[in-house]
Order: structure tokens, then C-alpha cells, then sequence
């Protein structure tokens, strides 16, 4: 008897009973290699006919055990002999490694004694990796392992399929050629009572469970077998580790399990993985035999169970035979006793194939017995030989050949099934990419619409840009306008404030003026001492000065009216006088002639007097022609102008006669024209004398003059006797008398209408004069009154001297605001309204304004030669240009 390399120790009470034998009887031909490299055995580096199965010791750890037994078991020096330790010696066992659970966990375990096997499958090598133990001793914790260290099942399909990780960078896989997703096909097997079930079948049809098994082993489908393999059997294929990993653990939880004595839940079926690699031809076998234990260690109580105890160890015990006829080098391999044999015919006999037996044991001392016979048993089948006897060698002939031409059919049915399964993915990867294109062109169709949607926004923007430029545009344009208006108003201010105040010098320039024309008529007067006309001359002159005395106010409101009227020509007036051919003192005109016009105050006239004659009491105007005293002759058309000028310098130098009214308490137009006394600046002696008569009972007792005749005329001028028509009902005035007026002989009646309607003022009541001769007779149309002469109205009749123009009233005012001189003008403006223009001259320019506006729209109406001096007045043509 040969013994094992340990039983040449001095403990040799435990020997391996057959091995040596087995041994002769293999070794005849071939010295075996006892000690292949486990780390390289898949490279073909063990020649066929060597030890075509290795042995790995697998010594379980207890990790819940507190108190540990100690360990039978002892791993020697070299890594490769398991000694095993009893209180009457010692027996060790040779192996091809050894590992210890508790050294070494399933990954280091897996690294130094499976990688190797599997990297030989992905070449192509066939590897057949058995559990055998006894139960509970950890081969089902080997194979498939547990959450925190995945078995060998596991790590070796991630090793041949990947897992998307790759280790070390990947350089292994690139060093050893292996690429990743390799296509596998996987077939997972049930051997139980001698059955073969297909654990990825959940059709139920072909059989199942009896009675007393666990549910869902009734759904497993029952395979026949067909040579070698199993018929029918279903298998998943694919690249995908993550799935077929999945698949797997499903069918571990399948597979039937049972408590027992020696395991909770102990596995009562030997459970075969096949994966096979049809593109390189490998193919992996992964055994988890069940327990080894014989019955009365299973505990199994009760004919069937005893029965199915020893179903289970049908399969144990057919490929103990198995091993030991191929070690003994029998003629007949019987393969045939048990399905498990049968499957794992071609581990045994195929030259590419090895078989990785690991063999698992616990160190627990009550296991001593099953550990013993375990490695018994492994080291008998490490001493397997395959020689040139052995039945591979014979395959070509015979049985063998109907056996290669199994194993070439089936591998052809495989790679059908592998091209069917190639074109099946393809179909859906082409499915993939279609619907890939139609998401494509979803996502570009998006990708557009967004764009798009972006344009949009980014138009917006520009739009907002573009309002906010114009926002800041406007906002810059109102500043600079603002800013301009200010400086437009600044200068408006400035430009009022300059005209105030040459206003306010013009107004002083005149006030000195008229102060110069007053000494000068003070000097004029006393110059003119002699006669009685130089004494109511002077009279005259000191009643003006007297309201001048009396009354300051008054000068100061005439200077104010004047500095309203300075457009008018005052300045012929202001001259020095001349004489005339009457050897008068008259003022050089730088006009022409200037007719002045003498305002007389009427006095309040009591009701009696009224009633009983009509007489009239009350101050004549005269109007006194002075073309007499001009230089040079004029003609008749210039003359009504000439007139009219006077009067209304006459007017301008009497001041305003609303103040005058104020002195007097008149009623303010009818004072402006009866109760205005005869200003001093133009009251020249003989100027004066001949303008302003003081009348009683219609009588002037100053018209000494001898040139007077009884009619009240002289040469050059007539009296006319106004009154109104008696018998007229509509007129409460009818027949009353209203002034007397001097006017040159060749004047017409529409010169004495200019007169008669400035006397008249506000009660301007309108009127047409009556037939000439006759009070009844018919009256003269305005048309016609240019061209009727004053002389020819008749002769008043009794003691009144003169003419008689007799008044018809009319309906409506016979005199628009512009038929009166600017005085009165100006007083019927002021008296109309209480507009602030008319407190001129030291009114707001904006009021000057109105009131030239006003004047200019009037001008038209105006006597053309009235609106021609106007319009050459300074202060007009200012405001003319303004207005421009
Ligand atoms: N190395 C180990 N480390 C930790 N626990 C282990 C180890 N080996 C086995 N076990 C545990 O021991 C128990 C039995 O193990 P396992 O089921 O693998 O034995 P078995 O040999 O498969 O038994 P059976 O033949 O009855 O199925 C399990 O709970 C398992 O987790």
C-alpha cells in the first residue's frame, strides 16, 4: 500500500485503504504531476493524461460560535497536506491546496484557486468545479455564498461575462485577453431522487414534486437525458452579467432544501450550473453536491425519508464508482449509475476538461469522521490518471463515436441557438435604433422649438433694449426741453424785467417832460401878463395848477395814463411855441397841424332845471381849430386826421380820465368827458383859451373875441348847439340839450359826428342827423355826412347863437369803441373790464400786451390815419415785433 506523503509519518494508524492501488494501477504509463500550479492549470500546462481532477481543501470557518472547538484540522507548511488530528494520532492528506475559511475568504479563495480555471474557460477550456462534503460543511456557502461574500458562481460568471467594473483598470482582462460581455449560455439543473429538474423552467408540465416537498418544486420541469446531457433543457443566454446573476439566485432559491440534523436548511440535491461560452467553445460546470452524510448522520427518521436519504447518496456513491474505476483503470467506467455521473461523463473523459473537486470539511472535531472520508475521497480522486487506456482515447470508435458525434450535434445545436439568440438581438437592436432615431428626432424637433423659443426671447430683448433706448431718449429730450423752457422763461422774465424798466425810464423821461412842459407853460403864461385873456388865461392856469396842488394824485395818475399812451405824438407839443400869422404863440408841430380838444366839466344840472328849459348849464368842450397857427399850409383832407390827433394828444396830455373822474366823483366816462378839468401841460394861454370855455346858459362869457361873430363863430370856426329831437318817445333824452361845440367852418357833419360821439361817451346813444333846416325833416344817412358842411345846418333861432344840429336817436350804439379817441378808448377798456392790462403803464408786459393786441385788432378799425400812428409809436412797434 503506497501510502499518502503524510502517512510516511510515524502516526500511520489512518491509512487511505485503496489508494494505492489506484495508484499502481493508473501510474503505469505516466509519472503524474503531483503538484500542478494552480494559479496557472488552465493553459493546457497540465498535459492530457495527467491529473485531470484537482483537490482543494476548504475548511469552514464558525463565525458564530463563541467558543470554538479546537480545530482537527491542520494546514502544513506547504500549503498542500491537511493533517488531521485525533487523540489516538494523526493522518494527512495530500492535496492540491488547501484553504482556510477563516484565512481566507471567498474572493481570496476564488482569486488563488478558481480565476485561473475560469480564465481557462474564456480560452475555451472545459472546467468542471464540484462542492463535495459532508452536510453543513459548507459547500453550498462556497458556491453560491452569502450577501457579504458572493460565491463562486458569482464571481466566476462576472469574471466571464464582466460586470461593467473593471478591475485593476483592466489591465488583467487586457493581459489575459478577455474581453468583456462575452456570450454565455447558461443551463441550471436539479438532481434530486434521482430526477433531473430544470430550474429555469417555471413550466410545470413536465412533472414535478411529490408529496412532502416544498412548494413550487411541483412547477420544475423534468428533463430526460440524452447521451450527456440533459434533453430540452432551458437555458438564458446573453452578455449582461447583472441579469443572468439575478436568474441565478432565483433558481438558489429554488432548489430544495430541508432541515435536518446537521443543517437547518441543507440542500437535498445536487444542483449543476453549465455555462457555456459557444464563441470560444468552453464551457464551465459548477457542482453543489448534497451532503455525503449516510443516513444515520442525516437523522433521517422513517422508510421514505430513508429512501430519499439514500436517493440522494445515490448520486455521491455513483461518483465515488466513478472515480475509483477510472482510478482503478477498469474497462468499465459506470457512469451510468446515477444521473450526476451520467452528466458529468464528459468532465471526466473529455481531455480538455478538468475537474476542480473541492473539498469542504469543518474542523469540528465531531465531524472527524466525515472529514476523514471526505478527504479520503478526494485524494483518491486527485490520483486520478487519465492513461492511454482510459476510454477518451477510444472515443473515435465505437460508443465513443456516437458520443463525439452527440457532443458535435449538441454543440451545433448550440450555436444555432447562439446565431438564433445573435439575430434576435440584432432585431432588437435595430428596434432599439429606430426607436433611438424617433427619439433623436423628438429631441431635435425640441431642440428646434426651443431654438426658436430662445429667438423669440431674444427678440423680446431686443425690443425691450430698443424701449429702453428710447425711454432713456425721451427722458433726456424732457430734461434738455425742461431745461430749455426754464431758460426760456428765465428770459422772458429777464426780457420783462428790462422792459419794466425801460418802461419806468420812459415813464420818468416823460414825467420830466411834462414837468418841463408845465414850467414852460408857467413861463408862457407869464409872459402873457397884460391883457384879461392873460388874466383867465392865468386863472386857468392856477385853477390847473390848483388841482395839480390840490390833488397830487391827479399829476401822478396822468403821468401814469400818459406813460399808457406813449405812442401818441405828444411831441409837437412840447416844443418850443411859435407865433402864427395872428401873431399867437403856437407849438411848431412836427406833425402838421394838431387839433386840440378843449374838455369842459359840466356841472351837476338840478332836475328843476331840466324840467323847465332844457337850458344848458354845464362846461363846453370846444374843439379850436389851430391850422391857423401851423406854419405851412395843409390841405382839407388832412385836416379831419390833423384834428383827431390833437384831441387825442389833447387827451393823452389830460391824463386818464378815470383818475380824474376819482378827483371829481363823477361817473367815470361821462366824467372823462364833462368833468375833466383842462389839464395844465397843455395849457398854453392861448391855447387854453381858445380850447376851454366855461359856459353858462349856453353862453360863453369868455368869447371876447371880436372875430366872434353873433352866430358864436368866427372866421374859421361856427358854435353848433347839439340836442336831441323832441317828440321822440323812445328817447328819454328827447329834446334835451346836450353841449355846444366849436368846429371849423368847413367841417362836415361827420367830423361834428367824431365830436358829438366823444362827447357822448358811454350814453353814445346812436343817432342820425336831422334834415339841414328843418328839425322835422328827414334825417341825413351817415354816407352822406362826409359830405355836408356844419355851416349848413341851421341857425339857432332866440339868444342862443350858432348852429343847430338837432340828434334823431337811433336804435343801438351809434359809436364803436374805436370812433373814440385813445383816451376815451382806453377808458371804456377800463371801464369794461377789470382786466390788469388797463392799469397801465406799470402793468405786467403780458398785460401790455393784451391791450396792444387789443389795439391792433382794433387799428383796422380805426381811422386809417389814427391806426398809422399808431402803428409808428415805439411802444406799439415793440410789441408788433414781439408779437412777430
Ligand atoms: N466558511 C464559512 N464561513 C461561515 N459560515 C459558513 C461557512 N461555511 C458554511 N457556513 C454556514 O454553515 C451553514 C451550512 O453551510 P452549507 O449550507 O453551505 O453546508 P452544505 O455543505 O451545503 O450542507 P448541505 O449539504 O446540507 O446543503 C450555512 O448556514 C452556512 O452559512
Amino acid at each position: 500500500m503506497a501510502p499518502t506523503p503524510s502517512s510516511k509519518s510515524k502516526n500511520q494508524s489512518l491509512k487511505t485503504p485503496q489508494s494505492a492501488k489506484h495508484r499502481l494501477h493508473f501510474n503505469l504509463s505516466r509519472t503524474p504531476n503531483p503538484s500542478p500550479n494552480p494559479n496557472n492549470p488552465a493553459t493546457g500546462d497540465a498535459p492530457s493524461g495527467d491529473h485531470p481532477v484537482e483537490v482543494i481543501g476548504r475548511i469552514r470557518d464558525h463565525p458564530d460560535q463563541k467558543e470554538k472547538p479546537a480545530s482537527i484540522l491542520q494546514v502544513n507548511p506547504d500549503k498542500q497536506t491537511l493533517r488531521v488530528r485525533a487523540d489516538f494520532g494523526y493522518r494527512d492528506f495530500t492535496l492540491d491546496g488547501v484553504s482556510i475559511s477563516e484565512e481566507e475568504d471567498l474572493d481570496a479563495f476564488y482569486k488563488k484557486f478558481v480565476e485561473s480555471r475560469i480564465n481557462g474557460v474564456k480560452l475555451g477550456a472545459k472546467c468542471t468545479i464540484m462542492m463535495y462534503g459532508p452536510t453543513g460543511s459548507g459547500k453550498s456557502h462556497t458556491m453560491f455564498g452569502c450577501l457579504k461574500q458572493p460565491g463562486i458562481v458569482y464571481r466566476s460568471l462576472k469574471g466571464i461575462l464582466g460586470d461593467g467594473e473593471e478591475e485593476d483598470g483592466g489591465h488583467n482582462k487586457e493581459k489575459e485577453g478577455v474581453g468583456i460581455g462575452m456570450f454565455v449560455q447558461v443551463t441550471v439543473l436539479e438532481i434530486y431522487n434521482e430526477e433531473i429538474y430544470d430550474l429555469l423552467s417555471s413550466n410545470g408540465a413536465g412533472g414535478g414534486l411529490g408529496f412532502g416537498w416544498p412548494k413550487g418544486s411541483a412547477s420544475k420541469v423534468r428533463l430526460e437525458v440524452m447521451g450527456k446531457k440533459a434533453k430540452n433543457a432551458t437555458s438564458i443566454c446573453g452578455t449582461d452579467a447583472g441579469k443572468i446573476l439575478k436568474e441565478i439566485q432565483k433558481v438558489e432559491k429554488r432548489r430544495i432544501v430541508k432541515s435536518t440534523l446537521c443543517n437547518d436548511r441543507s440542500s437535498r440535491s445536487h444542483c449543476m450550473i453549465i455555462l457555456d461560452v459557444p464563441t470560444v467553445g468552453g464551457r464551465l460546470m459548477l457542482v453543489d453536491m448534497a451532503g455525503s452524510e449516510n443516513i444515520e448522520q442525516a437523522g433521517q427518521v422513517g422508510f421514505e425519508a430513508k429512501m430519499q436519504t439514500a436517493k440522494i447518496n445515490l448520486g455521491n456513491i455513483a461518483l465515488k464508482r466513478v472515480v475509483e474505476s477510472i482510478a482503478n483503470g477498469d474497462s468499465h467506467v459506470p457512469f451510468r449509475d446515477s444521473k450526476l455521473t451520467m452528466l458529468l461523463q464528459d468532465s471526466f473523459e473529455d481531455d480538455k476538461s478538468k475537474i476542480l473537486m473541492i473539498l469542504c470539511a469543518s474542523p469540528d472535531p465531531k465531524e472527524i469522521h466525515k472529514t476523514i472520508s471526505t478527504l479520503e475521497y478526494g485524494a483518491k480522486a486527485k490520483c486520478i490518471v487519465r492513461g492511454p487506456h482510459t476510454p477518451v482515447k477510444d472515443k473515435f470508435g465505437g460508443e465513443d463515436s456516437s458520443s463525439a458525434a452527440e457532443m458535435l450535434g449538441s454543440r451545433i445545436a448550440i450555436m444555432d441557438q447562439f446565431i438564433h439568440k445573435l439575430k434576435m438581438e440584432n432585431k432588437q437592436r435595430e428596434k432599439e435604433s429606430k426607436e433611438a432615431k424617433m427619439e433623436l428626432t423628438k429631441k431635435e424637433q425640441e431642440v428646434a422649438a426651443l431654438r426658436a423659443k430662445l429667438q423669440l426671447v431674444e427678440g423680446k430683448t431686443s425690443e425691450e433694449e430698443i424701449n429702453m433706448k428710447v425711454n432713456e431718449r425721451m427722458l433726456s429730450l424732457r430734461v434738455e426741453l425742461e431745461r430749455k423752457l426754464e431758460e426760456c422763461q428765465r428770459m422772458a422774465n429777464e426780457f420783462v424785467e428790462s422792459e419794466r424798466r425801460r418802461m419806468e425810464e420812459k415813464i420818468f423821461q416823460q414825467q420830466q417832460e411834462v414837468e418841463m412842459l408845465r414850467r414852460r407853460l408857467q413861463e408862457v403864461e407869464s409872459q402873457l401878463g397884460s391883457s384879461s385873456e392873460e388874466e383867465e388865461v392865468s386863472g386857468f392856469a392856477k385853477r390847473l395848477g390848483a388841482y395839480v396842488d390840490e390833488d397830487p394824485g391827479m399829476v401822478k395818475s396822468m403821468d401814469l395814463d400818459m406813460s399808457d399812451l406813449e405812442p401818441l405824438p405828444i411831441y409837437p407839443i412840447l416844443s418850443a411855441p411859435t407865433n402864427d400869422i395872428d401873431g399867437n404863440e403856437v407849438f411848431p408841430s412836427k406833425y402838421g397841424d394838431k387839433v386840440c380838444l378843449s374838455t369842459v366839466f359840466e356841472e351837476e344840472e338840478t332836475e328843476e332845471e331840466e324840467e323847465d328849459n332844457e337850458e344848458v348849464e354845464k362846461q363846453m368842450i370846444e374843439e379850436k381849430r389851430v391850422l391857423s397857427i401851423t406854419a405851412k399850409p395843409i390841405n382839407e383832407a388832412d385836416a379831419a386826421s390833423s384834428r383827431r390827433m390833437r384831441i387825442q394828444t389833447i387827451f393823452t396830455l389830460c391824463g386818464n380820465n378815470r383818475e380824474l373822474s376819482r378827483n371829481t366823483g363823477a361817473a367815470p366816462v361821462l366824467a372823462a368827458s364833462e368833468n375833466i378839468p383842462p389839464p395844465r401841460e397843455c395849457s398854453s394861454p392861448a391855447l387854453v383859451k381858445e380850447i376851454f370855455h366855461v359856459k353858462e346858459n349856453g353862453i360863453s362869457k369868455e368869447n371876447n373875441d371880436p372875430s366872434i361873430d353873433n352866430n358864436g363863430s368866427t372866421d374859421s370856426q361856427i358854435e353848433v348847439y347839439v340836442k336831441w329831437e323832441a317828440g321822440s318817445k323812445e328817447n328819454q333824452n328827447t329834446g334835451k340839450f346836450i353841449t355846444t361845440l366849436k368846429i371849423v367852418k368847413d367841417a362836415s357833419l361827420a367830423d361834428l359826428r367824431k365830436l358829438i360821439e366823444i362827447y357822448l361817451g358811454s350814453d353814445n346813444q346812436a343817432f342820425t342827423f336831422v334834415g339841414l333846416g328843418d328839425p322835422a325833416g328827414g334825417p341825413v344817412s351817415r354816407e352822406k355826412e362826409a359830405a355836408v358842411q356844419v355851416s349848413k345846418l341851421p341857425i339857432c333861432s332866440g339868444h342862443l347863437r350858432g348852429h343847430l344840429a338837432c340828434l334823431r336817436p337811433t336804435k343801438g350804439n351809434n359809436s364803436p369803441a374805436h370812433h373814440l379817441p385813445l383816451s376815451l378808448l382806453e377808458s371804456k377798456l377800463a371801464l369794461n373790464s377789470h382786466s390788469p392790462a388797463h392799469h397801465l403803464p406799470l402793468s405786467p408786459l403780458e398785460n401790455k400786451l393784451a391791450l396792444n393786441s387789443h389795439l391792433s385788432r382794433q387799428g383796422d378799425r380805426l381811422s386809417p390815419k389814427v391806426a398809422q400812428k399808431l402803428d409808428v409809436t415805439p411802444f406799439v412797434a415793440q410789441h408788433s415785433n414781439l408779437d412777430a
